[in-house]
């Protein structure tokens, strides 16, 4: 079946080569998009969907959320609005509940969140382990990972749970833990933060998932400078996600990093994915989005959803604070929401091994992840900030909403 999707105000595509279109239709065959272009031009489709106007954007990309819990931290929540700071320490509420947690529960929960972020324009999203902290935990909350979310990244190393030594804990993330997700994961993370993993436990759990065939993400420089952003680029991980304490160094790792990437072949570098809404949530400095695009760096934008730091699935919210108060223009951080995503996922050309296509842009031949406004461009994301803009999302060219 094909679908004309005619009548766009605004066709922001995130695809180098058409930029953004207006008075533009797209047509839908199956899950791929098979045609971009001037209205007028358009070719017949099975079926006709009249946009009214209305912007059409590539679905969010949501490259860093942690959605395998359970429990509530209200009351952490509450205190840090009163002036408390964060620190590593509350992950053990969640890992206690989500530990407490049925199979059934878990995957209940995980689905619920999941479905949210698919009604606000969230059409590929990747999630973590990291609140079992155990063999069992952790590769049952793989496992229900695995079933729900299109990547799954191991985050074994998330806390020392209580009781462990902080070294024969890294062996098992290292090891038993490692081999009881691997069937499930693509990626591992490490929290390399001060009282969370040190930077030699890091570059252990770093070496260990590498050597596991694993791609590479990091946490890293979120409540300090430290050493999250100089291992991730010498690991040559995919993404460091929070960088909110760089040093001038930092900057020029992450943008050297890029200087052999031609947008197509050569060596990727290491995106800076930023995560505004736990910056507001944590009452943490910005991360320096604005800096790091002007130094050159690649950039993503994602929801960061987990208990603890940023309980939100909302994509547009943490668009619009990037252009609100990051400094980014539109374009920018809806790039950074579709595109970046996508490349801090490896997903952003071709077609995987698994024969998924490209997401994060509106191309030719690409997955028919869409997402549309109520609102005649994508400006209106800041301009009515706080307003449920979205209209209609396709997944994988289903309509989903
Ligand atoms: N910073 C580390 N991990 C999560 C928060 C975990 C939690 O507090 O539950 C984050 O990305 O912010
Ligand atoms: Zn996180």
């Amino acid at each position: 079946m094909s679908e004309l999707i005619t009548n766009i105000g605004e066709l922001m595509t995130q695809n180098l080569e058409v930029g953004t279109v207006h008075n533009a239709a797209v047509v839908l065959d199956g899950e791929r998009i098979a045609w971009i272009g001037d209205g007028a031009k358009a070719p017949a489709a099975d079926t006709v969907t009249d946009a009214g106007g209305r912007a059409l954007l590539p679905g969010w990309v949501d490259s860093h959320s942690h959605l395998i819990f359970a429990g509530d931290r209200t009351a952490e929540f509450e205190a840090r609005m009163a002036g408390e700071s964060y620190s590593a320490g509350g992950i053990a509420v969640s890992m206690n509940a989500t530990r407490a947690a049925s199979d059934y529960e878990l995957t209940r929960l995980a689905l619920g969140r999941a479905a949210e972020a698919l009604s606000q324009g969230t059409t590929y999203l990747e999630t973590k382990t990291g609140y079992g902290l155990d063999v069992e935990n952790e590769a049952r909350s793989a496992r229900i990972a695995a079933s729900m979310a299109d990547e799954v990244t191991y985050l074994g190393a998330h806390l020392v749970p209580a009781g462990s030594d902080p070294e024969d804990y890294t062996d098992l993330v290292c090891g038993q833990m490692l081999r009881a997700v691997r069937p499930y994961v693509k990626w591992a993370d490490v929290f390399c933060e001060t009282g969370a993993f040190t930077p030699a436990q890091s570059r252990r759990v770093l070496q260990a998932c590498a050597d596991a065939g694993l791609g590479l993400r990091v946490h890293g420089n979120q409540l300090g400078r430290g050493a999250g952003v100089a291992l991730a680029v010498e690991f040559g991980a995919a993404s460091v996600d929070h960088v909110n304490y760089l040093s001038d160094d930092d900057v020029a790792l992450l943008a050297g990093s890029w200087s052999a990437w031609d947008g197509g072949a050569g060596t990727r570098g290491t995106v800076a994915t930023v995560l505004p809404a736990c910056d507001l949530s944590t009452r943490q400095p910005l991360a320096p989005a604005r800096r790091l695009l002007d130094a050159g760096v690649q950039l993503a934008i994602a929801s960061n959803c987990n208990p603890g730091t940023s309980y939100t699935s909302s994509m547009a919210y943490c668009v619009t604070t990037a252009v609100l108060q990051m400094h980014l223009s539109v374009q920018e951080a809806v790039r950074a929401a579709t595109w970046g995503g996508a490349l801090a996922l490896g997903r952003e050309t071709g077609v995987d091994l698994d024969g998924r296509r490209a997401v994060g842009s509106i191309a030719v031949g690409h997955r028919a992840d869409l997402h549309m406004l109520n609102a005649p461009s994508a400006t209106h994301l800041a301009y009515r900030p706080g307003i449920p803009l979205t209209h209609a999302v396709w997944r994988a060219g289903l309509r989903e909403r």
